[in-house]
């Protein structure tokens, strides 16, 4: 599937794909071997890569925290910004593309500040409550779960941790009155759910990078 971006001018979106894809050979490794083990398309694009690359340098993060592993792309983007003592706990449902993830993570020369956790992130988050405050939090999984990961990110998330969550535009569809298909309306009632409470709770200050699939960005203040 291809990743739209807020801008639409397709020789703009060339033009900044060259810039932010030049030179980037563990990316291209990550996606030669995802490509390999037949994993699905649906990483973030490479300017929203480089969004979490320079977000997590910009707020100095040492401990951060992916829902959605996928093979491996954004949880490079994530790591390669840490300091040599920093960690990534990265979930992932999926067996297959943990193990992805896992060879993407050892061939790029990450995986020893990189843990992953198999299935249902809601069940495994627990796991390192122990290992918090963290930094900042990535959200990029099954969106009717979006409202409960917020509230593990509240709890566990330093003050002035960020919260990023892909996707909030719901596929174009977020702000849409009738929808038919079940699945939708599910992902679209969570990501809803997890917009307004982001921009109307106290507990966060918060805005949304319009990149094509909308990534939140949520400061806890207190
Ligand atoms: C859009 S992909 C993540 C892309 C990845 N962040 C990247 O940009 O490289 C969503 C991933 O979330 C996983 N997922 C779906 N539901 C999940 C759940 N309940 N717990 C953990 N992972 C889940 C899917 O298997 C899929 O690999």
């Amino acid at each position: 599937m291809t990743k739209k971006y807020g801008q639409n001018n397709p020789k703009i979106i060339d033009y900044v794909e060259s810039l932010v894809n030049d030179n980037d050979p563990h990316l291209a490794q990550a996606q030669q071997i995802a490509q390999h083990r037949q994993i699905p398309k649906i990483q973030v694009s490479p300017l929203d890569g480089r969004h979490l690359e320079v977000i997590v340098r910009s707020i100095g993060a040492k401990k951060c925290v992916e829902i959605g592993t996928l093979a491996g792309y954004s949880g490079i983007c994530i790591a390669r910004a840490l300091p040599e003592d920093g960690v990534l706990y990265t979930f992932e449902y999926e067996s297959t593309h943990a193990e992805t993830a896992e060879e993407v993570f050892q061939a790029v020369g990450l995986s020893e500040k990189i843990y992953i956790f198999i299935g249902p992130a809601l069940n495994n988050l627990s796991q390192i409550n122990d290992k918090g405050p963290f930094d900042l939090v990535f959200i990029d999984a099954d969106k009717e779960s979006y409202p409960q990961y917020l509230q593990w990110a509240e709890q566990n998330l330093r003050i002035g941790g960020v919260v990023l969550a892909d996707n909030v535009f719901a596929w174009d569809h977020i702000a849409d009155q009738d929808i038919d298909n079940p699945n939708l309306r599910a992902s679209v009632d969570g990501l809803r759910q997890f917009n307004s409470t982001i921009f109307n709770s106290k507990r966060w200050r918060s805005t949304i990078l319009p990149t094509g699939e909308g990534l939140a960005m949520a400061v806890k203040m207190y």
